[in-house]
């Protein structure tokens, strides 16, 4: 019997692989396996790995994971999953690229391994549907879909496919749920859960979150587009109104108290006619191809912001951990779901 009982082979170190790595290293039961086709991605663990674990450089901390094996660097896909009782892919958003990597994993893998899928909005079902059913990946694979960052951000959006075994979904649901938080941005830990796993009752493109931000997003450029707005004083607008509201109650429980005594079946009934007229003109734009409004958007981003530096992640990142220290530490009913946590 292994040391570490989580034997997790990481497939893809980009952005979310290298967070997810962080990520599964602050449970103290797993092992994990890395691999990437990426000749680099080794230069890319050293350089990036100590920052998202909150460890100030220099460090042999990277040096101290290979030698207690809590983490391997594998040069092929064989090697990564060899052992390994739960397989995790953070490669491309390419619909064929994971086909392919399934399929392959397929073939190598023990047959009772958990399979995990980082995508943004590729169904398990699509993704599983190169393989051949005997190997039942069909049966184990689900798509746990974070929010960036990873290793930070609470929601793990567990998206199985209508032939997800029930038991692999508990299963992810209790990992994830166990996983301890990172620090606050004052240095202390709470020891409230961290991590919180919301499970989809049904496949659907894009999932919840992502149709959520992408509806948002979709409607933001479009009133860049028209000259509505600028794309910094849009952002101001919803970091000065919608962001400190949904960090406290969603979109239906803020709606609820805005219907007063009757709740959110009276705040419908009130305001359904400018809801109505609103729905009926939010903008009808699409992305592919040449389209004013995005060079707007782009050209007023980046002239709000300029590049996107590692000292701007780092000062948004402790933005990040702030929120959601308070959250766990003042409003216990966020993380836990309990009604009126007293
Ligand atoms: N970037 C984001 O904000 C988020 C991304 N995701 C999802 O996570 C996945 C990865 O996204 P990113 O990390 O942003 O991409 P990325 O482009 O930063 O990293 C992808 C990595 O996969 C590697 N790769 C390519 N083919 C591979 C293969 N066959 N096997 C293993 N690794 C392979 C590449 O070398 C690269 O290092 C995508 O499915 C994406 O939709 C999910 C949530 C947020
Ligand atoms: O917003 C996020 O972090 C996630 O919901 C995503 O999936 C990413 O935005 C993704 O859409 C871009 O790769």
């Amino acid at each position: 019997m292994t040391e570490y009982p989580h034997q997790i082979a990481l497939l893809g170190l980009g952005t979310i692989g290298l967070s997810m790595l962080a990520m599964h290293l602050r449970r103290s039961d797993t092992s994990i396996t890395v691999y990437d086709p990426r000749p680099d991605y080794e230069t890319q663990i050293r350089s990036t790995l100590p920052s998202l674990l909150d460890i100030p450089e220099p460090t042999s901390l990277i040096d101290d994971l290979i030698r207690t094996s809590r983490l391997k660097l594998a040069t092929t896909l064989a090697e990564a999953i060899q052992n390994a009782t739960i397989i995790q892919e953070q490669s491309p958003e390419v619909t064929t690229s994971k086909q392919a990597l399934w399929k392959e994993v397929s073939g190598l893998a023990d047959p009772d391994t958990h399979l995990w899928s980082s995508s943004s909005g590729i169904p398990a079902s699509a993704q599983a549907s190169a393989c051949g059913a005997a190997a039942r990946v069909a049966e184990r694979l689900l798509v746990a879909h974070p929010f960036n960052p990873p290793h930070l951000m609470p929601l793990i959006e567990i998206v199985p496919g209508p032939e997800t075994s029930a038991d692999r979904v508990e299963f992810v649901k209790k990992y994830f749920a166990d996983i301890p938080g990172p620090r606050a941005s004052g240095g202390d830990q709470s020891a409230a859960q961290h991590y919180r796993p919301i499970t989809l009752h049904k496949e659907i493109p894009g999932f919840v979150g992502n149709r959520l931000a992408f509806a948002l997003l979709r409607e933001a450029c479009y009133l860049v587009g028209e000259g509505v707005v600028s794309a910094r004083d849009l952002d101001s607008l919803v970091t000065a109104s919608l962001g400190p509201r949904w960090a406290g109650s969603g979109v239906f429980e803020s709606y609820h108290a805005g219907g007063g005594e009757g709740g959110i079946g009276a705040f419908l009934q009130k305001l359904a006619p400018t809801i109505q007229n609103v729905w009926g003109e939010l903008g009808q734009i699409d992305i592919e191809g040449e389209q004013v409004w995005k060079d707007l958007v782009v050209k007023q981003t980046e002239d709000a912001y300029g590049p996107y530096t590692p000292e701007t992640r780092k000062k948004k990142e402790e933005m990040l951990r702030d929120v959601v220290e308070m959250q766990k530490k003042k409003w216990g009913e966020l993380v836990t779901g309990s009604k009126n946590e007293q």
